[in-house]
C-alpha cells in the first residue's frame, strides 16, 4: 500500500541518504560509490539476491564503482514499506562492504 506522506515523513529521517522526489508518485534515490567494479557489482549481487526473494526490484544504473539506485513501487504508484525496507538492506549490505574494504586482508 502506498505510504501517505504522514508516514512518509519520518521513515525519510532514518534514510538520510536517500532523496526523495515527487515524480511517479514518489520515489526514494540514492548514489552508492564503492572502491572499484567488483566491489560495486558484488554489492548488486547481493541487492539482487534480496530483491528476488521479496519480489520487490530496483531500478539502477551501474557505471564503473558508481551504483545509482531509484526505489518506488509501480504496482502501488509511490512509495511503499517495500521500498523502504529496501533501501535499509542497500544502506546495511554497503555499510558492510565499505567496512571489509576497511579491514587488513588477512
Ligand atoms: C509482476 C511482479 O510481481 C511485479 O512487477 C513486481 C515485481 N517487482 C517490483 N519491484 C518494484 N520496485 N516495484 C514493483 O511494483 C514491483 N512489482
Amino acid at each position: 500500500m502506498k505510504l501517505t506522506s504522514t508516514q512518509l515523513t519520518p521513515l525519510l529521517q532514518t534514510l538520510p541518504d536517500w532523496r526523495f522526489d515527487a515524480e511517479r508518485g514518489g520515489l526514494i534515490a540514492r548514489e552508492f560509490k564503492f572502491q572499484n567494479f567488483a566491489q560495486a557489482f558484488g554489492f548488486m549481487a547481493q541487492i539482487a539476491v534480496i530483491a528476488e526473494s521479496r519480489n520487490h526490484h530496483p531500478e539502477w544504473f551501474n557505471v564503473y564503482n558508481r551504483v545509482q539506485v531509484t526505489l518506488t513501487t509501480h504496482d502501488a504508484g509511490g512509495l511503499t514499506m517495500k521500498d523502504v525496507e529496501l533501501a535499509r538492506a542497500m544502506d546495511r549490505v554497503a555499510a558492510a562492504l565499505a567496512q571489509q574494504a576497511q579491514e587488513p586482508t588477512p
